[in-house]
């Protein structure tokens, strides 16, 4: 079997992008100096995201193929968080020269496969050499005409709601961290989180006033449409949707756990929610967020007090 050493720059990029499928949004994809990416709006919605070995992701507890899919996830659903529709991804990939080719064949298995999940494509990217697997990912996306949904729009008296899962990522890195074992599903949704891309157009045609996706923890996150906002906002725990396959933590995963990419957004009082939203609280005068009415401990990611 090849190392990415053995192939060469040349040799690899021509691998990877030999397998991509042609985006439908790329007239010109991998090949030139820069790609071309239609962008009927006018208007682009940019996003990036680095996803670094050890930190994001280890090769003992995810396969190639879900780290794809991760990588991808994670750019993707900040596109759906302004209420756009991902176009394309641009994928700075670095890694040690005795990566197996097969390894970063599973990778950009993943990633053509997350994207088409999206409607998107890889329309091009990078590869170097480094001591460690890190991905630079950037997401295109395209607001078919529409605003783009902030952080800042939400008013006090707005509904605040969830679509997506919530805490699974946490439970399954808990498991993993502690070498134990667990429901396969909880597991899973470490390595691959599964972000309902739909709902960042959807919370657009609903009315939606603020919205992001979860990728630090829900209070963390929400925070960030409090500050940006300039409103306060209160969750009812009881409120939140907590599985039982998470256990009896389920409800601090729920509430602090990241990288399931769920999305969190504000809504008029008066708007009607399809059953995959679920309704957690209410925004209101004030700054911060409150669970039961109390400031909450903390927890959620910062990658530099971790
Ligand atoms: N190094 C940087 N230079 C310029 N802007 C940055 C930088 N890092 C973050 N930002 C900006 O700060 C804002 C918040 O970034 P953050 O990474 O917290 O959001 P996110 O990508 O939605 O969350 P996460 O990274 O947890 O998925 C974004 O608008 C981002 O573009
Ligand atoms: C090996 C390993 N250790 C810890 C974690 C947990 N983790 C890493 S980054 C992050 C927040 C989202 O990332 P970002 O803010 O960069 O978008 C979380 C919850 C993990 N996934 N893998
Ligand atoms: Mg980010
Ligand atoms: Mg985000
Ligand atoms: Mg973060």
């Amino acid at each position: 079997m090849a190392t990415i050493g053995e192939l060469g720059e040349f040799g690899l990029i021509e691998r990877l992008t030999a397998r991509l499928p042609r985006g439908a949004r790329v007239p010109l994809g991998p090949g030139d100096d820069a790609a071309v990416i239609a962008a009927p709006d006018g208007r682009v919605v940019a996003t990036t995201d680095l996803l670094v070995e050890g930190r994001h992701f280890r090769r003992d507890w995810s396969g190639p193929y879900d780290i794809g899919r991760k990588a991808a996830a994670q750019n993707l659903a900040d596109v759906a968080a302004m209420g756009a529709r991902p176009t394309a991804l641009l994928v700075g990939f670095a890694a040690p020269p005795d990566t197996g080719a097969e390894w970063a064949d599973g990778l950009y298995a993943g990633l053509a496969d997350e994207c088409e999940a999206a409607g998107a494509s890889v329309a091009g990217g990078d590869v170097v050499a480094a001591p460690e697997i890190t991905l630079a990912i950037t997401a295109l996306g395209d607001l078919g005409g529409g605003a783009p949904l902030t952080r800042a729009g939400a008013r006090p008296g707005d509904a605040v709601a969830v679509r997506g899962r919530l805490g699974f990522a946490s439970a399954g890195l808990e498991l993993l961290t502690a070498g134990r074992d667990g429901p396969a599903e909880v597991i899973a949704a470490h390595r691959r989180p599964e972000p309902p891309y739909e709902a960042g157009p959807q919370a657009r045609e609903l009315g939606a006033t603020a919205l992001l996706d979860v990728s630090d923890g829900l209070l963390q996150d929400l925070a960030h449409i409090a500050g940006a906002s300039g409103v306060r906002i209160d969750v009812e725990s009881a409120a939140v949707p907590v599985a039982a396959v998470l256990g009896p933590d389920g409800l601090r995963h729920a509430l602090t756990g990241g990288e399931d990419h769920a999305f969190a957004g504000t809504f008029p009082a008066a708007a009607i929610l399809p059953p995959s939203w679920t309704r957690i609280g209410a925004v209101a005068r004030g700054t911060g967020v409150r669970v039961d009415g109390r400031v909450p401990e903390g927890g959620g990611w910062d990658h530099f007090r971790m």
